[in-house]
């Protein structure tokens, strides 16, 4: 099947300075994908040249099967029937609410211009607020309308830079699983711009982490988590730490933590040094005997689950995270398993 839009080798930055470079990835009809990175790693320079704001310095971007930016050519934005919601695309303050949602659609009648409008007004659940101006709306309802203006065009792909940025936690949340049936139910296809981990979880049927300089790796929430490439993608997903191991056979390792026994084969050969990549779900502390003891220096009650801060004999000191009412007062000592499903292990 031809991706609806396909990055291959991009390069982008400004003035000849690459800010991403070597970045490949395709998002098919309808998927949703969102793009993860620290701060200044070029999210917004990446998602602006998808639009066509910026001109790329290597590589091709392809929509549907088309050519749309290449090395001295930039298919304008305007050609591209790309929906955008960027933080520096805020409302017009001087128009209405209407007057905003109608504003890409400039071919229409009258009369298709208020059918569109209140058609959108609804599917982001504002109908009566037509005659408001954006300094009378609250936050999420601007970012509501602001949704109503990308989608009132029907684009087949939709780019959100941070749209949630400015909402509480809560708010956050509900907006962002609320555009996700509002893309689904309509069939297009969204990349979204997030720092924040749970967001992407929530909302993406892809994921791609942005950091030093590449994409360094693009799939499904699932892989990234369970299968990341490497460290930085591990750490970025999720908490967790590395660890020195050495294979004593196909399905187990010796590590700080005392030796782990894996369900299945993961690839070690006996003798080999690797690294483990453990979460702190994984790591269980009992008063059961174990093999390597470890005191409870933290705790950290959260609701739904308990965060011990541990320090492990060498002075080295790790999180374990359970899901069940188990206290341990700070000051014991406890024995340390390790659940040895899915390990994440890295050659070198
Ligand atoms: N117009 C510009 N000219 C030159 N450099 C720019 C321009 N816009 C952004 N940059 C630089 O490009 C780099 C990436 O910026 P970008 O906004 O793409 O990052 P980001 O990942 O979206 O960051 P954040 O998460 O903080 O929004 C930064 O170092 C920034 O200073």
């Amino acid at each position: 099947m031809t991706p609806l839009l396909e990055l291959r080798s991009i390069s982008c930055g400004y003035e000849n300075t690459v800010i991403a470079g070597q970045l490949n990835m395709q998002l098919q009809a309808g998927e949703i994908a969102c793009l993860l990175g620290p701060s200044g790693c070029g999210k917004t320079t990446v998602l602006r040249a998808v639009a066509g704001f910026n001109s790329l310095l290597s590589g091709t971007i392809v929509q549907n099967g088309k050519e749309i930016s290449s090395v001295g050519f930039t298919l304008p934005p305007e050609q591209r029937g790309i929906g955008v919601v960027f933080q520096d695309y805020a409302l017009f303050p001087h128009l209405n609410v209407f007057d905003n949602i109608a504003f890409g659609l400039h071919r229409r009648s009258a009369a298709e211009k208020k059918l569109s409008v209140a058609e959108m007004l609804k599917l982001v659940e504002l109908p009566d607020i037509s005659n408001r101006y954006p300094h009378e709306l609250s936050g999420g309802q601007q970012q509501r309308v602001a949704l109503a203006r990308a989608l009132a065009p029907k684009p087949k792909l939709l780019l959100m830079d941070e749209p949630f940025s400015n909402l509480d936690t809560d708010l956050r949340k509900q907006l962002a699983l609320e555009v996700r049936s509002i893309l689904k139910d309509q069939g297009i296809a969204a990349i979204m711009v997030t720092h924040d981990q749970q967001e992407a979880f929530a909302i993406s049927d892809k994921l791609g982490i942005l950091a030093r300089g590449t994409l360094q790796q693009w799939g499904t929430p699932t892989e990234l988590y369970y299968q990341p490439v490497n460290p930085l993608v591990a750490g970025f997903v999720g908490k967790g730490e590395l660890f020195d191991a050495e294979c004593l056979s196909e399905t187990a390792v010796v590590t700080e933590l005392g030796t782990i026994e894996f369900a299945e084969p993961f690839g070690g050969v006996t003798g080999k040094q690797l690294s483990l990549f453990i979460r702190p779900a994984d790591i269980r502390p009992s008063t059961e005997k174990g093999n390597v003891m470890a005191t409870i220096e933290q705790k950290e009650f959260l609701g739904s689950s308990v965060v011990y801060q541990l320090m492990l004999p060498s002075g080295r000191r790790i999180e374990s995270e359970i899901f069940e009412p188990l206290m341990f007062e700070v000051g014991s000592q406890v024995s340390l398993h390790v659940s040895a499903h899915r390990p994440i292990a890295f050659s070198g």
